[in-house]
């Protein structure tokens, strides 16, 4: 059983080619680093997932999909508590004319358990703190209850407290059998935290555990850096 699988997917926006040929599954229990350089198409692949893209070729079976959107993309300024923030992510599935029912704020105050946010639940959204408001967001996409979680960017802006309760909350979901997608821009936790790697760069140039992912080649490829580069020190892998 996986949570996501990807075929063959090709992806054309405004006429040029975005993603080739890739291919990707997520197993339950699994936390997937997802990275590349800027533009290599990593929330293009988010957004095909999320069914937001059309594909020109391939196929994407993936079950319920719970997405963390990057922080400043969210409205902070916006009049409304942590848990109806929370609430709101079950938007889709409550439906815009019927009232939250039982089920609805359960799911809500059991995703806000699970970020550890349980004592802020009355708070406005506008007095968090950053990581605070990275575990709403977390919290947000976990009330629909879904079995793949995708995350763009988690860690950018936070400090380090912040992103080791955030690497816990991550780690523990997947202990329950969650599987997790994170793109991230922070090479070295993703080394350190995820099971798994897919190096991207338009296409899929390596996918394995971080220790199978020991010789650089990959990363100077996926990069495009030389043999000297210190984003090769910073994944440990010094010439
Ligand atoms: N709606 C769009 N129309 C046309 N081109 C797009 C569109 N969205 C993204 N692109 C292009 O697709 C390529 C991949 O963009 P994407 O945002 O997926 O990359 P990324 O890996 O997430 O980059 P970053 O790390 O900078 O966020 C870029 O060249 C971008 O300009």
């Amino acid at each position: 059983m996986t949570a996501l699988q990807i075929a063959d997917l090709n992806v054309r926006l405004a006429g040029r080619q975005i993603l080739t040929d890739v291919n990707l599954e997520a197993r339950p229990g699994e936390l997937i680093g997802l990275l590349g350089p800027n533009g290599a198409g990593k929330t293009t692949l988010m957004r095909s997932i999320l069914g937001l893209i059309p594909r020109t070729k391939g196929s994407i079976k993936a079950a319920s999909v719970g997405y963390v959107p990057q922080r400043h993309e969210f409205a902070w300024d916006y009049p409304i508590d942590v848990r109806h923030t929370v609430l709101n992510g079950r938007a889709g599935s409550i439906g815009p004319f019927r009232r939250s029912r039982r089920a609805d704020f359960a799911a809500t105050a059991h995703a806000l358990k699970r970020v550890n946010l349980q004592h802020l639940a009355d708070r406005p959204i506008g007095q968090l703190s950053g990581g605070q408001r990275q575990r709403v967001l977390v919290a947000r996409a976990l009330a629909v209850e879904p079995t793949l979680l995708l995350l763009d960017e988690p860690f950018t802006g936070m400090d380090f407290p912040s992103i080791e309760a955030l690497v816990e909350i991550l780690r523990s979901l997947a202990a329950d059998g969650m599987s997790i997608l994170m793109v991230t821009h922070d090479l070295a936790q993703a080394v350190d935290v995820c099971d798994r790697l897919v190096l991207l760069n338009g296409r899929v140039v390596a996918d394995g555990a971080p220790g199978e992912l020991r010789s650089p080649e990959p990363w100077m490829e996926t990069f495009d850096v030389h043999p000297d580069s210190p984003l090769l020190r910073g994944v440990g892998l010094a010439q």
